[in-house]
C-alpha cells in the first residue's frame, strides 16, 4: 500500500469506506506490477552475482541473462525454471528423509559434505583449516568414497556454482568465456568429462563433484592457493540413460558426441585455458580410457599436462609394488621377479603395467630383453578374461602385455580363462585390482592366493569408491592369514587379528602423488610433465617408508602424513624436472638458481612455497 498517500485527502472523504479500500487495493497492486517490470540495476557482474544471495538465481538464469551478465560458462549448461530448482530442492530434501528412516545409509556422510560445502561457500580460509587439521576425518568426506554418492546426487545437491562449464553448445565461444572467470592467475585446472567417475560409469555434469574433490586436496595436500585452482567439467552430453530422462539433471540432455567433433572441443578448450593462463598445469581425470589415452597422447608433449588415473596411479602402485617387495624381507631391487596378476584393463590397469615394466625393466638393463623378461612378468584379466594375442579385436593400448601364444602351452591358460583359473596357475606374489568390480577377488580368489609363491602375497583392491573395491581387508586377512599386504583404493579401517596384532589396511589411492606432481610441476617451471618427473615421484612415495613400517605391511603413509610426503614428492619432482633440463623456474627462483639448490634446500623451497590457512590482513583501495 505503499501508494496509498497519492489519492488526495478529498477523494478519501468522498469514498464509502469499502470502496476507498478496493481504490488503495488496485493502485498498490499496480505499484506492485510496476516494480517487477523495472529493472534491478546491477552494479556487478559475474561470479560476484552468483556470490550475492540478493540477485543470485543460479541455474535458472536464461542464456540472454548468461551473457548479458558475463555468467557463461559459470554455470552448468541446463537453464531451469524456478519450479524446477523447487522441484529439485523438495526432492533432495525428501531423499534424505527417505534414508534417515532407513537407518545410517550414506545419510550422515552426505551431510557432512553438505555442511563442509555449505562453509566452503562462505569461507574458504576456515574451510581449509578444518580439512587440514581433520584431513583424516574428512579426505573421505571431500574426496572418495563419499565425493562418489556428491557426484551421483550432484543435480539434487547442487546450491552454487563451483568452477567451470564448458559445454558442446560453447564451441567457438570459449577463448572467451575463459574470461569470466575472475582470477588472472590459476595454478591447477581439474578437467573431466564425467564418462568415468571413480567406479560409478558415465555421471555426466555430475562429474564436476570429482575434479572439486582432487582440487581440495591440491589445497591441503599440496598448499596450493585456493584462488588458484579451477574445477572445470566439459559436457560433451551422457551416455547415462537414466540421466537423459531424470528431469531434474543438470547437464546437456543427448547423447555424448564422439570423434573429431569430441577431440575439436577439448583442443578448443585446451587453446582457450592456456591462452590465458600461460603457465597453467592442467590435470585430466575420470575420462574413459579411450580418450584419457588418446588426449594423454595429443597433449603431453605441448602442453604442462598429465592424467591422473593413467600416470598418477601407475605412480602410486608401483610405490606399494615395491613396498611389497620390501614387506618380504627383500631388496627393492628384487621387484622384476615379482609375478603379478592385474585385474582391469582400463586407464588405471594399463597405465599400472605400463610403469610397473618399464620399472621392472629399468632395473634390468633397460634393453630389448629386459623389457620382454618385465612384460612377461604381468597377466592382464580383463572382463573377458585373461588378455592374450589370440585375443579378437584387442585394444591397441594392451596388446604388447597380451600373453603370448607359447607362453600359454606352457602355463595351462587359454585366451579369456577366468581370474580364479589365472590365480591357481601363476601362483602370483600379487594380485592388483583396477576392475571397478566389488567382491571380484572372491573368496575362491583368495583362498588360490595362499598357493602363492610369495612369503608375503599381496593384494590391491584398488577400485573406488569403497563399495567397488575388489574385497575388503577383514576378507583378505581371515582367508589368507596374518602375513597378507593389504592395500585398497577407498580408506577400510585396519584389522583386528587378536593377540594385540593389526592387519594394516593401507589406502594405496593416487592422492599421494597427484598433489605433489602438480607442486613440483609449478615450483620447477617444466614445460611438460616427463615420464622422469612420474617416475621421481613414485621412487619418493616408495621411499618415504621406513623399513620398520613396512616389514609391519605399512607400505603407504597414513592420510594425517599427506601434506608432508606432497611436498617430498614436489620437491623430487623439481629436482627431476632441473636434472633433465625441463627446468625454467618460477616467480624469482630462475631454473640456474633451482639447479643450485641442495636436496634439503629443494625441500624447504617447496615448503616456502605451500599457502597455509591464515587469514590475511586486508586493505581496501578504490578502484
Ligand atoms: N586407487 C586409485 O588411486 C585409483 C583407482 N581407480 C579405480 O580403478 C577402477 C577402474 O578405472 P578405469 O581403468 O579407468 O576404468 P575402466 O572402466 O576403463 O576399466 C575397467 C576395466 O575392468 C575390466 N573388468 C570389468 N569387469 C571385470 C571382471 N569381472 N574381471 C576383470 N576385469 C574386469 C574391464 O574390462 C576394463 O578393462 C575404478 O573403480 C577407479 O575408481 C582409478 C584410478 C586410481
Ligand atoms: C582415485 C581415482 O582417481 C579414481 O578412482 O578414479
Ligand atoms: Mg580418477
Amino acid at each position: 500500500m505503499a501508494n496509498a498517500s497519492s489519492i488526495s485527502r478529498s477523494l478519501r472523504r468522498s469514498l464509502a469506506p469499502d470502496d476507498l479500500h478496493r481504490l488503495l487495493l488496485q493502485r498498490s497492486r499496480a505499484f506492485v506490477t510496476a516494480e517487477c517490470h523495472r529493472p534491478v540495476v546491477l552494479h556487478k557482474r559475474g561470479p560476484d552475482i552468483l556470490h550475492d544471495p540478493w540477485f543470485n538465481r543460479g541455474t535458472a538464469f536464461s542464456m540472454t541473462e548468461r551473457d548479458r551478465l558475463g555468467l557463461r560458462g559459470l554455470l552448468p549448461p541446463s537453464v531451469v525454471s524456478s519450479q524446477q530448482q523447487i522441484d529439485r530442492f523438495m526432492g533432495d530434501l525428501k531423499r534424505l528423509e527417505q534414508n534417515a528412516r532407513d537407518g545410517p545409509s550414506d545419510t550422515y556422510q552426505l551431510a557432512k559434505w553438505r555442511i563442509l560445502n555449505r562453509l566452503h561457500d562462505r569461507n574458504e580460509t576456515m574451510y581449509y583449516k578444518v580439512l587440514i587439521d581433520n584431513i583424516e576425518e574428512y579426505a573421505p568426506i571431500v574426496y572418495t568414497p563419499t565425493v562418489g554418492a556428491v557426484c551421483q546426487n550432484y543435480s539434487g545437491l547442487f546450491r552454487r556454482p563451483r568452477g567451470m562449464y564448458f559445454s558442446a553448445e560453447d564451441r567457438g565461444e570459449m577463448m572467451s568465456m575463459v574470461y569470466n572467470w575472475p582470477a588472472d592467475q590459476v595454478d591447477m585446472i581439474v578437467v573431466t568429462d564425467g564418462s568415468r567417475i571413480l567406479g560409478l560409469g558415465d555421471l555426466g555434469v555430475q562429474g564436476i563433484g570429482i575434479a572439486i574433490g582432487k582440487l581440495d586436496l591440491y589445497v591441503a595436500a599440496a598448499g596450493i592457493n585456493p584462488q588458484r585452482v579451477l574445477p572445470v567439467m566439459i559436457d560433451v552430453g551422457t551416455n547415462n540413460e537414466k540421466l537423459l530422462k531424470d528431469p531434474l539433471y543438470l547437464g546437456l540432455q543427448e547423447h555424448r558426441l564422439e570423434g573429431e567433433e569430441y577431440v575439436e572441443i577439448i583442443d578448443e578448450f585446451m587453446e582457450a585455458v592456456f591462452s590465458r593462463w600461460p603457465n597453467v598445469i592442467v590435470q585430466f581425470e575420470d575420462f574413459q580410457s579411450k580418450w584419457a589415452f588418446r588426449l594423454l597422447q595429443r597433449y603431453r608433449k605441448t602442453y604442462r599436462m598429465f592424467n591422473d588415473d593413467v600416470q598418477g596411479t601407475a605412480g602410486v602402485a608401483i610405490a606399494g609394488l615395491l613396498g611389497a617387495v620390501r614387506a618380504q624381507g627383500r631388496p627393492m631391487i628384487d621387484f622384476p621377479k615379482q609375478k603379478i596378476v592385474v585385474a582391469g584393463a582400463g586407464s588405471a590397469g594399463i597405465g599400472v603395467v605400463n610403469a610397473a615394466s618399464r620399472t621392472m625393466a629399468r632395473m634390468l638393463g633397460n634393453n630389448e630383453i629386459a623389457f620382454e623378461s618385465a612384460r612377461s612378468q604381468f597377466w592382464i584379466v580383463d572382463a573377458h578374461g585373461l588378455i592374450t594375442e589370440e585375443r579378437v579385436d584387442i585394444d591397441p593400448d594392451a596388446r604388447p602385455f597380451a600373453r603370448r601364444k607359447s607362453e600359454l602351452t606352457h602355463q595351462g591358460l587359454n585366451e579369456g580363462a577366468s581370474l580364479i583359473e589365472v590365480v591357481k596357475k601363476v601362483k602370483p606374489d600379487v594380485i592388483l585390482g583396477l576392475s571397478a568390480v566389488g567382491g571380484l577377488f572372491s573368496k575362491e580368489v583368495l583362498e588360490a592366493v595362499k598357493d602363492s609363491s610369495s612369503s608375503r602375497p599381496a593384494i590391491f583392491a584398488m577400485s573406488n569408491p569403497t563399495k567397488n573395491a575388489e574385497c575388503t581387508p577383514e576378507e583378505a586377512f581371515s582367508i589368507i592369514g596374518e602375513k597378507v599386504v593389504f592395500s585398497s583404493g577407498s580408506p577400510f579401517d585396519d584389522v583386528d587379528l587378536g593377540d594385540g596384532k593389526i592387519g594394516h589396511s593401507n589406502q594405496g589411492n593416487n592422492m599421494y602423488l597427484f598433489p605433489g606432481i602438480g607442486l613440483g610441476t609449478l615450483l620447477s617451471g617444466a614445460r611438460i610433465v616427463s615420464d622422469g618427473m612420474l617416475q621421481a615421484a613414485a621412487e619418493r612415495l616408495a621411499s618415504y617408508m621406513k623399513e620398520e613400517e613396512v616389514l609391519q605391511g605399512i607400505i603407504y603413509p597414513p592420510t594425517s602424513r599427506i601434506r608432508d610426503i606432497t611436498k617430498e614428492v614436489a620437491a623430487a619432482v623439481v629436482r627431476e624436472a632441473v636434472a633433465d633440463d625441463l627446468a625454467e623456474g618460477y616467480r624469482d627462483m630462475d631454473a640456474r638458481e633451482l639447479a643450485r639448490l641442495s636436496e634439503e634446500e629443494t625441500v624447504d623451497y617447496v615448503k616456502n612455497n605451500m599457502w597455509n590457512p591464515v587469514y590475511p590482513t586486508v586493505v581496501y583501495k578504490k578502484d
